[in-house]
C-alpha cells in the first residue's frame, strides 16, 4: 500500500478515514443499485407550464415513491439520459412548430419519436399521434360528433361549427347555412393549442363578418348561463371543477359590433369581466345541471378514442334544453382547481408502472417478451390503484403543489391498496375505459366534493352526491369571492 498522507502517529484516524471512504463508497454503491432498480420516469414540459405546475413538488412526491422523475433535454441524445419506463410531457408548441415546417422543431420530434419508436417498453403519456388529433379544432370537434354518446344517443354534442376559409362575406353565410351555424357564433383559431390560440371573437351579424380573419372556425355560440365545467382526466379518474365563462347573449342576428376577448380573461378561476355576467335569476336548482353520467360516458368514449390519459374537456349546458355541449378538448392541461393532481398522476404512473411490471416484481429495463419477441399486453384484471387518500392528506397534496418548499412526506404514508378492475390498458398510453372508484367525499350543499380550497371563486358543484359518488366523479368547488377555507 502506497505511503499515506498524513498518517496519525496511532494510525487510527487514518484507518477511520478508510473505513469512512469505504462506508461512503458503499452507501454510494447501494444507492446507485438502489436508483438502477427505481423505475425512471422522464418528462418534457415547457419551463412556464413546468413553474406553473410547481412540478418540482411532482419530484419530491415521486421520490418519495421510489420514482426518479428526470427532466428530458430535446437537445441530447435521448438515449444517454434513459432508459425510461414512462416518459409524462407537452410538447404541443413543438408538434405544432414542426407541423408549421419549422426544421429544428422537426428534427426534435423526430429524434424523440425515433426513441419512443425504438423503446416499445416505455409509456409514453399521451402518444404523439394522439396528441397531434387535437391540434386541429375542426378535428377535435369532429372527433366529438363520432362518439357513439353524440351519434346514437345524442346526449352531448359540440355546437354546430364550420371551418371558414373564405374571407367573402356572402360565402361564408351559406358555408354556416350549410352547416346549421347560427348568430351569433364564437370565432376560433384553426389551431387549437398555444398561446395565439387563445384570441376569439363572437360574431352577431352579417356586418360582423368582415371583422374575421380566415382561416377559423364559427361555432354557433350557446347561452349557458356563464358557467363552464373543466373535466380533468388523469388516467383512470376525473375531475370537474366549475369555471366562469361568457355571459348569455340575445340568440338570432343583430347589429351588435363584435365583441374580441381571450379566452383566459373569461375562464380562468379569477376571471371577472364585463363578459362574466353570470346570470342570478336563477337559483342554482333552477339552472341546467351537469350530468354526471354523461360526463361519465363522454370520458370514456374520448379515452377509448384518443387513446389518452391526461387531457381536459369544456363543456357547456344549454340553458335551455340542458344539452351538454363539448366546446374543447385539450392535452395536457392546467389542471388547475384539481388539487390532489399530483397524487392522481402519481397513481395513475403508479399503475403503468404496475400493470407493466415483470413477475420477478423488480422494474428493469426490459419487458416481458412473448416467444415471437412481442410485448406482452398487461392481462385482463391489471390491477390499479385505488386512492384511499383522506380530504386531508389530499388537502396536503394541494398544499404541496402550492408551497415550495412543502414536504410530500404526508402522501408517503398512504397506503395504496389495490382493487382489480375489468379494464385492460391500451397499448403504450396506459390509460383505460373503465371508470374510476374514486371516493367522494360528501362535502354537503347541493354537491358531493372535497371541498378544494383554492385562492379564488367557490361554485357549489350543481351535481348530487349520490349521483358522483355513483360514478366516482371527483367534484372540486372553487370558491366564489376571497379566499378558500384555508384562507389561501
Ligand atoms: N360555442 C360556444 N358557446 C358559448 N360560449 C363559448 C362557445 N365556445 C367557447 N365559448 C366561451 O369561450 C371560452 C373559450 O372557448 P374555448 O374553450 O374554445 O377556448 P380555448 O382557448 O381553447 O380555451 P382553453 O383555455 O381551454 O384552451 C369558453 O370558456 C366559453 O366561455
Ligand atoms: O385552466 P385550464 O387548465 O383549462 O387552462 C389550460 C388551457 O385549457 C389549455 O390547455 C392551455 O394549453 P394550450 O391550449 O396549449 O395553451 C393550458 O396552458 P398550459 O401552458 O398550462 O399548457 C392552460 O393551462
Amino acid at each position: 500500500m502506497g505511503k499515506m498522507q498524513g498518517l496519525a502517529p496511532s494510525g487510527v484516524a487514518v484507518s477511520t478515514a478508510l473505513d469512512h471512504q469505504q462506508q461512503l463508497q458503499q452507501q454510494q454503491l447501494q444507492q446507485q443499485q438502489q436508483q438502477l432498480q427505481q423505475p425512471v420516469v422522464g418528462y418534457w414540459l415547457s419551463d412556464k407550464k413546468r413553474k406553473k405546475l410547481n412540478f418540482h413538488v411532482f419530484a419530491e412526491l415521486c421520490r418519495s415513491h421510489g420514482i426518479q422523475l428526470v427532466k428530458i433535454d430535446l437537445q441530447r441524445d435521448l438515449e444517454q439520459q434513459g432508459p425510461f419506463q414512462v416518459i409524462l410531457h407537452k410538447l404541443t408548441d413543438l408538434l405544432l412548430e414542426a407541423d408549421q415546417g419549422n426544421a429544428t422543431s422537426t428534427n426534435l420530434v423526430q429524434r424523440f419519436q425515433s426513441y419512443v419508436d425504438s423503446h416499445p417498453e416505455t409509456m409514453l403519456l399521451d402518444p404523439l399521434h394522439a396528441v397531434r388529433k387535437l391540434l386541429d379544432r375542426c378535428r377535435s370537434y369532429d372527433l366529438i360528433q363520432e362518439l357513439e354518446i353524440c351519434r346514437l344517443e345524442r346526449a352531448i354534442s359540440t355546437p354546430a361549427f364550420v371551418r371558414l376559409n373564405t374571407s367573402d362575406p356572402e360565402e361564408m353565410l351559406e358555408l354556416m347555412r350549410e352547416r346549421h351555424v347560427t348568430f351569433p357564433f364564437v370565432c376560433k383559431n384553426i389551431v387549437a393549442h398555444g398561446s395565439a390560440s387563445h384570441e376569439m371573437a363572437i360574431v352577431f351579424g352579417e356586418a360582423g363578418l368582415r371583422d374575421i380573419r380566415p382561416p377559423c372556425v364559427a361555432q354557433s355560440f350557446i347561452n349557458h348561463d356563464g358557467v363552464l365545467h373543466k373535466v380533468f382526466v388523469i388516467g383512470d379518474t376525473f375531475h370537474v371543477v366549475e369555471r366562469p365563462s361568457l355571459k348569455n347573449f340575445p340568440a338570432g342576428k343583430s347589429d351588435q359590433k363584435t365583441i374580441f376577448f381571450n379566452s383566459h380573461d373569461v375562464s380562468k378561476a379569477e376571471s371577472a369581466s364585463h363578459l362574466n355576467a353570470r346570470d342570478e335569476s336563477q337559483t342554482a336548482e333552477q339552472r341546467q345541471q351537469l350530468s354526471p353520467q354523461v360526463v361519465r360516458r363522454l370520458v370514456e368514449g374520448l379515452r377509448e378514442t384518443l387513446e389518452m390519459s391526461l387531457f381536459g374537456i369544456d363543456i357547456i349546458v344549454d340553458r335551455e334544453s340542458g344539452h351538454h355541449a363539448v366546446i374543447d378538448i385539450n392535452a395536457f392541461p392546467g389542471y388547475d382547481g384539481v388539487a390532489d393532481f399530483f397524487p392522481a398522476l402519481l397513481m395513475h404512473v403508479q399503475g403503468l408502472l404496475q400493470a407493466h411490471k415483470p413477475s420477478d416484481g423488480v422494474l428493469t429495463n426490459q419487458r416481458l417478451q412473448t416467444p415471437n419477441g412481442q410485448l406482452e399486453p398487461p392481462t385482463t384484471g391489471e390491477l390499479i390503484q385505488h386512492h384511499q387518500a383522506q380530504p386531508q392528506q389530499l388537502q396536503q397534496a394541494a398544499a404541496c403543489r402550492d408551497q415550495d418548499s412543502a414536504s410530500a412526506a404526508g402522501l408517503s404514508a398512504l397506503q395504496l391498496p389495490r382493487l382489480s378492475l375489468p379494464s385492460r390498458p391500451h397499448g403504450r398510453c396506459g390509460c383505460t375505459a373503465s371508470r374510476s372508484s374514486w371516493p367522494v367525499e360528501n362535502g354537503g350543499g347541493s354537491g358531493a366534493s372535497h371541498l378544494v380550497p383554492t385562492k379564488r371563486r367557490v361554485h357549489s358543484v350543481s351535481v348530487s352526491p349520490a349521483a358522483a359518488a355513483d360514478i366516482g366523479m371527483v367534484c372540486h368547488r372553487v370558491s366564489l369571492v376571497g379566499k378558500g377555507s384555508n384562507g389561501r
